[in-house]
């Protein structure tokens, strides 16, 4: 079975992009760790699944998996990947799209700009999949790793984010917290680990150690969390430009209940045919 892709990256984030809407493709957790190896494989960090919808009043589903196999509900660059996708594919004219994820409906919209600006929803701060975050009024949370206190908010974007104020992100231990935190047993599913360091109220430094990929140049939903994190410890203004190694986004969040904007670049990197052998990758 040949399946056609698109390998695209948002900020040095890297997916692969797969067209389900003409493709019938099946894909088992081994075979996308298997394709997600960077020497063995195609290598990403995430792949896409651009699906048929499921209901009249939105375009596409998109299913989301980390280079592990497993199944996600929500992803910012690939948002904006999925969208670039779509619309160069000849898939929808639209330029702005309704998408069903596993977690809820985002908007995508394609710029003028060749950027592409995504409402990725309402923030949650007792997300389901935290079970001890009762009180979602609490910003500022203690975890206990190996004797030490970190200060960490907590941020659900339809995935779970656990955010935490360094002094320099150059220097804070990504390699030996973010593993840690993301397996800490007050998180059962896991989750996203993000090292922010305030350079004003308009401007972070973020490092990210995504939740079963290991720390990525960037993360979408990563940068919507740390921001709004910011915001709601009173640090940040809302709008803020986010750095990090893969380049810049601009997130805006308003408070409250309003919806978090994200804007920043999808890129096509190439397009490519896989052969692949066995039952499960034709339906
Ligand atoms: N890179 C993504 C997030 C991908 C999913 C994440 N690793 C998780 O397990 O929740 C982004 O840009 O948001």
């Amino acid at each position: 079975m040949k399946i056609q892709f698109s390998k695209m990256q948002g900020l040095g984030n890297d997916f692969m992009v797969i067209d389900g809407v003409n493709q019938q493709i099946k894909l088992s957790p081994d075979t996308i760790r298997q394709l997600g190896d960077r020497h063995f494989g195609i290598g990403f960090d995430q792949l896409l699944l651009v699906e048929p919808a499921t209901r009249d009043d939105i375009d596409f589903s998109y299913r989301i998996f980390n280079n592990d196999g497993s199944e996600v509900e929500q992803c910012g660059n690939g948002a904006r990947c999925f969208a670039r996708f779509v619309h160069d594919k000849g898939l929808s004219l639209k330029q702005e799209i309704a998408v069903e994820t596993a977690r809820g409906v985002i908007y995508p919209r394609l710029e003028n700009n060749d950027n592409v600006s995504v409402n990725m929803g309402v923030p949650q701060f007792a997300p389901k999949e935290i079970p001890f975050i009762a009180d979602s009024d609490q910003i500022i949370h203690p975890l206990d790793i190996d004797g030490t206190n970190f200060a960490i908010s907590v941020v659900s974007m339809g995935n779970p984010h656990a955010v935490q104020v360094v002094a320099d992100v150059e220097t804070a231990p990504i390699a030996s917290i973010g593993p840690k935190i993301e397996t800490h047993p007050r998180f059962p599913a896991k989750v996203n680990v993000g090292f922010m360091q305030i350079i004003s109220r308009d401007e972070i430094r973020l490092r990210v150690f995504e939740r079963a990929a290991g720390e990525t140049l960037a993360c979408g939903t990563g940068a919507c969390a740390a921001v709004v994190a910011g915001i709601r410890r009173g640090l940040l203004n809302p709008l803020v430009r986010v750095i990090t190694h893969g380049g810049e986004l601009s997130i805006a969040w308003g408070g409250d209940s309003q919806a978090v904007w994200m804007t920043g670049p999808a890129i096509t990197v190439f397009d490519g045919i896989i052969n692949l052998q066995g039952e499960e990758y034709a339906a």
